[in-house]
């Protein structure tokens, strides 16, 4: 049989007129990459490839199973798993398609991506290791963010059982909230007594405080313990403001799974005297766990809302969790981060790497792009945030766009500059100019997003951005004032504020210290 010769539709085909139980696939493919398997007359014209080389198993597997009289099913070793995922009956032509958001294999050290790609086949994965349990998800935050994550996430575990477990729970900061009269969600009965807001999520499925009008999956569940929402999760989001995650991490530290892997999607920095830390190695410190940054152009209520937009996943796959192609560690204990010594994922979890993560967080809606660069995409979130209140005062001055592309563009020069000065080696420049989380977080969080809204109107109104903050947004919270000030107090305590004039110019500004119009002359 030439491999030439066989189109992606008559593997397909072949497959599917096996009608076989997927537990069948499990065993021949275990059997053919234990190299038990009978050799077909399969030839290649050329040394083969590695694409090759997984078309053969498909071509070896499908035709085994084709043939229930034939040898191989007489000699097949039987999995003590029944496995029902839906994947390993998909048409054979998707599971060696090249898709670009589930993407690669879990990168080095050196932040290098875009490195060969390394696909476990779905069934590779499942057999080698049966995978008993299932992800357990808890994203730690219901703001406006929070939950917008929260619902992709919990869209995604309803539709991945496999990998999965169906149920995310969600911690909720617990306060009472008032439904008003003419919210969908009034009762005459209760009136305008305030309700816990766990009670109306978990009964209304809308976060009517911080997410209205967005109808919530009913495999969230909102918690307000936050010991017992973190309970026995193998995958842990953290999407709150960056100044409560420090008290978050000590409510946690003794009860969160050893081998739980997290995301940060906090766009802010951890400063304290001259020491400055990203959020993600902030938890991963605090917890001794591996934690990885999401970050990009992303207006929670337009995603919310479906409208299609792009992020970045930053996760750098500890040597502890990296499998080979058929699922066996390949790690010695080492840790590729900071010093400590990680807690393996077990091995009955399905893996966490690349392809995982773009599982979990990819929607129709919602494009994932995955990299290594933690510290890219880290400091581009939590910096631009000072950018975008400089362009909302600017902006409320009444200057218009040639002023603000002048100070996103200094802004940007600023970021990158903090990032070789203080994270030296650590960054890859292509995550600010190719990735979501680089030019094209700065452009939307200067047009349309929170912080550049307050500033704007702090002038226009000629009020404290924080003043602003209270009266607009209803308990949301700007991580730009506190990065702001975060920020230039590390500068000073480092001696490096002439480096940065658009930081220092923004906390000089929210302290009304100068004025907007004074700006260009900092520049000089
Ligand atoms: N909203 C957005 O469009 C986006 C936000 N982000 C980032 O996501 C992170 C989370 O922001 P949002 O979800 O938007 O929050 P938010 O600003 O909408 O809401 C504030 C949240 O803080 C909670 N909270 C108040 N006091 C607290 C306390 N003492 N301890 C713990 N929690 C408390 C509130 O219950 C609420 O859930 C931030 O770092 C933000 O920069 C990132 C991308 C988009
Ligand atoms: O990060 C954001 C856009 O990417 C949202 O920024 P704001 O917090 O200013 O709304």
């Amino acid at each position: 049989m030439n491999c030439s010769r066989l189109g992606q539709p008559l593997l397909h085909q072949a497959r599917y007129r096996s009608r076989i139980l997927s537990s069948d696939a499990a065993s021949v493919f275990h059997y053919l990459v234990q190299g038990q398997g009978p050799k077909l007359p399969l030839s290649f014209s050329s040394p083969p490839t590695h694409s090759a080389l997984r078309r053969r198993f498909y071509v070896q597997s499908s035709a085994a199973i084709s043939k229930p009289t034939s040898p191989f099913h007489q000699q097949l070793p039987r999995s003590p798993q029944i496995a029902t995922r839906a994947d390993v009956l998909e048409p054979a032509s998707s599971l060696w398609s090249t898709r670009s958001s589930r993407a690669s294999l879990a990168p080095p050290l050196n932040n290098t991506r875009h490195l060969p790609v390394r696909r476990y086949s779905q069934v590779a994965k499942m057999t080698v290791n049966n995978f008993i349990k299932k992800h357990k998800v808890t994203v730690i935050g219901s703001g406006n963010w929070g939950t917008t994550v929260a619902k992709l996430v919990a869209e995604n575990c309803a539709e991945h059982p496999d990998t999965f477990e169906k149920d995310v729970q969600m911690w909720v900061y617990e306060e009472n909230v008032t439904l008003p009269k003419d919210s969908k969600h009034f009762d005459a009965s209760i009136g305008e007594q305030p309700q816990k807001l766990t009670h109306i999520l978990n009964t209304y499925h809308e976060n009517v405080k911080y997410l209205p009008g967005i109808p919530l999956p009913h495999n969230l569940v909102a918690n307000p313990s936050l010991v017992d929402a973190v309970k026995d999760s193998s995958i842990l989001i953290f999407n709150l403001p960056h100044e409560f995650i420090g008290n978050i991490c000590r409510q946690i530290k003794d009860h969160i799974a050893p081998y739980a892997r997290g995301i940060s999607c906090i766009k802010g920095v951890s400063v304290t005297d001259d020491k400055i830390e990203l959020i993600c190695n902030y938890v991963s410190d605090a917890l001794n766990i591996y934690c990885g940054a999401l970050s990009g152009a992303n207006i929670a209520s337009e995603i919310a809302n479906e409208q299609w937009c792009e992020t970045t996943i930053a996760y750098n796959t500890p040597l502890v969790d990296r499998r080979d192609e058929n699922g066996r560690p390949v790690g010695n204990g080492e840790s590729n981060d900071h010093t400590k010594q990680l807690t393996p994922l077990p091995l009955d979890y399905p893996p966490l790497d690349h392809d995982e993560w773009s599982l979990l967080f990819s929607r129709p809606y919602f494009t994932v792009s995955m990299v290594s660069d933690i510290v890219g995409v880290s400091l581009a979130g939590a910096l631009k945030n000072i950018v975008a209140i400089a362009c909302g005062y600017v902006e409320g001055h009444g200057w218009n766009m040639t002023a603000k592309t002048a100070v996103m563009r200094r802004g940007m020069q600023e970021i990158i500059r903090f990032a070789n000065e203080f994270f030296p080696g650590q960054i890859e420049p292509r995550t600010f100019w190719e990735e979501s989380a680089g030019w094209g977080d700065m452009i939307v969080s200067c047009t349309s997003a929170r912080n550049w809204r307050c500033s704007k109107l702090a002038v226009e109104r000629n009020l404290p951005i924080e003043e602003v903050e209270k009266t607009e947004l209803n308990g949301q919270k700007l991580q730009g004032i506190s990065t702001t000030r975060e920020v230039s107090s590390f500068l000073r305590a480092k001696g490096a504020e002439e480096r940065y004039p658009v930081f220092m110019a923004v906390e000089r500004i929210i302290d009304q210290e100068i004025k907007v119009e004074e700006i260009p002359k900092l520049f000089k």
